[in-house]
C-alpha cells in the first residue's frame, strides 16, 4: 500500500503524515510531495521514527515521482483561509493547484483512490473530476472530498453538550464542504433526546461554522491543520482498512445518483474500489428536509465553478 501526500510540508500535510507514520499498516509506504524545499527533510525526519513504514520526500515542480504506483492520493496542497475570508476566496489559488496536480495523478496513478482535502471542497473535487474525465481515468467511486472534519466536530460538540463519550457518538454529516452546505444529522443520533428546535439550530449553526470559529483563533495564522489531519487520516486508514477486505462506512463528498447535486456528501460504504455501496440518507427530520433543500442552489453553483473552470 502506498499512500502519496501532495502538500506535505503544509500544517495538515505534517501532521497527516506523521498520523500515516504510525498508523499505517507493516509493510506500507509514505510518499510525501510539496513545492516547499523542506520537504525531503520533513520525511527524513518521520523516517527516524520506528514503524515499518518507508516515507520519501521530494520538493520541486513536478508530483510525478512522489506518485508513481500510489494507490491512495491525499491533496491537501493550496492556500488556507485568514479571518474575513470565506472558502470560496480561495478558488482562484487553489483552483489552479488541483488541475495541474490532479492531471499529473491521471498520468502516474490512474487507478489511486484520491482524496480532495484542499478549499473550497465542494469546487475542488468537481475540478479533479473534470481533469480525470479529460484524461480519460475518471472512475467515480475513487474520487472523495474528504469532509470527514464535520464528522469529527459533529461527534464532539454533541458529545459536549450532551454529557456523552465523544468517541462513541456517530452521525452523518451530509451536503457539502461549507456555510450552508454542511448538514449534520442530529435527528439521527443513538440515544440523545433535542431539548427544542432552538438547540437543534444553535448546534448545526456551530458545526457549520466551526471551519471559522478556528480561523478566527489563529488570528490569521491559518486555519484547523491538526484535528483535519486526524480527520484525513481517519478516512485514508478507512481506504485501506476497505482495501484489505473490510467494509467500513464513512460520509464523504461523492459523485453518486446526483439526486441532489452531482457531488454530495453522504454515507457511503468502502471496498477495494473505493465506493462500494452509496448508502441512504435515512430519515429526514422536517428541519433536516427544509435545510438540504435550502442548500441546493449554493452547491450546485460550487460544484458549477469548478466545471467550468476546467470545460470553459
Ligand atoms: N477539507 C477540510 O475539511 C479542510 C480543508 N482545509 C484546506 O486544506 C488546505 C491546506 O491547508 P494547510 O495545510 O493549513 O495550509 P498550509 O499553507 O499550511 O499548507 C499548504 C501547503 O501546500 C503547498 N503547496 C502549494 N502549492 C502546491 C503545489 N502546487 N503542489 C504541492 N504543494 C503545494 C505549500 O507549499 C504548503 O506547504 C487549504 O486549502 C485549507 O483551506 C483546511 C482544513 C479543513
Ligand atoms: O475553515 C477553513 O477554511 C478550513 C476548513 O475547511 C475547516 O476547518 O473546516
Amino acid at each position: 500500500m502506498k499512500v502519496a501526500v501532495l502538500g506535505a510540508a503544509g500544517g495538515i500535510g505534517q501532521a497527516l503524515a506523521l498520523l500515516l507514520k504510525l498508523q499505517l499498516p507493516a509493510g506500507s509506504s509514505l510518499s510525501l510531495y510539496d513545492v516547499a524545499p523542506v520537504t525531503p527533510g520533513v520525511a527524513k525526519d518521520l523516517s527516524h521514527i520506528p514503524t515499518d513504514v518507508v516515507v520519501e520526500g521530494f520538493a520541486g515542480t513536478d508530483p510525478s515521482e512522489a506518485l508513481k504506483g500510489a494507490d491512495i492520493v491525499l491533496i491537501s496542497a493550496g492556500v488556507a483561509r485568514k479571518p474575513g475570508m470565506t472558502r470560496a476566496d480561495l478558488f482562484g489559488v487553489n483552483a489552479g493547484i488541483i488541475r495541474s496536480l490532479t492531471e499529473k495523478v491521471a498520468e502516474q496513478c490512474p487507478k489511486a483512490c484520491v482524496g480532495i482535502i484542499t478549499n473550497p471542497v465542494n469546487a475542488m473535487v468537481a475540478i479533479a473530476a473534470e481533469v480525470l474525465k479529460k484524461a480519460g481515468v475518471y472512475d467515480k467511486r475513487k474520487l472523495f472530498g474528504i469532509t470527514t472534519l464535520d464528522i469529527l466536530r459533529a461527534e464532539t460538540f454533541i458529545a459536549e453538550l450532551k454529557g456523552l463519550d465523544p468517541t462513541r457518538v456517530t452521525i452523518p454529516v451530509i451536503g457539502g464542504h461549507s456555510g450552508v452546505t454542511i448538514l449534520p444529522l442530529l435527528s439521527q443520533v443513538q440515544n440523545v433526546e433535542w431539548s427544542s428546535e432552538e438547540e437543534i439550530i444553535a448546534l448545526t449553526h456551530r458545526i457549520q461554522n466551526a471551519g471559522t470559529e478556528v480561523v478566527e483563533a489563529k488570528a490569521g495564522g491559518g486555519s484547523a491543520t491538526l484535528s483535519m489531519a486526524q480527520a484525513a487520516a481517519r478516512f485514508a486508514l478507512a481506504l485501506v482498512k476497505a482495501s484489505q477486505g473490510a467494509k467500513v462506512v464513512e460520509c464523504a463528498y461523492v459523485e453518486g445518483d446526483g439526486k441532489y447535486a452531482r457531488f454530495f456528501a453522504q454515507p457511503v460504504r468502502l471496498g477495494t474500489e473505493g465506493v462500494e455501496e452509496y448508502l441512504t440518507l435515512g430519515k429526514l427530520s422536517a428541519f433536516e428536509e427544509k435545510a438540504l433543500n435550502a442548500m441546493l442552489e449554493t452547491l450546485q453553483g460550487d460544484i458549477k465553478s469548478g466545471e467550468d473552470f476546467i470545460n470553459g
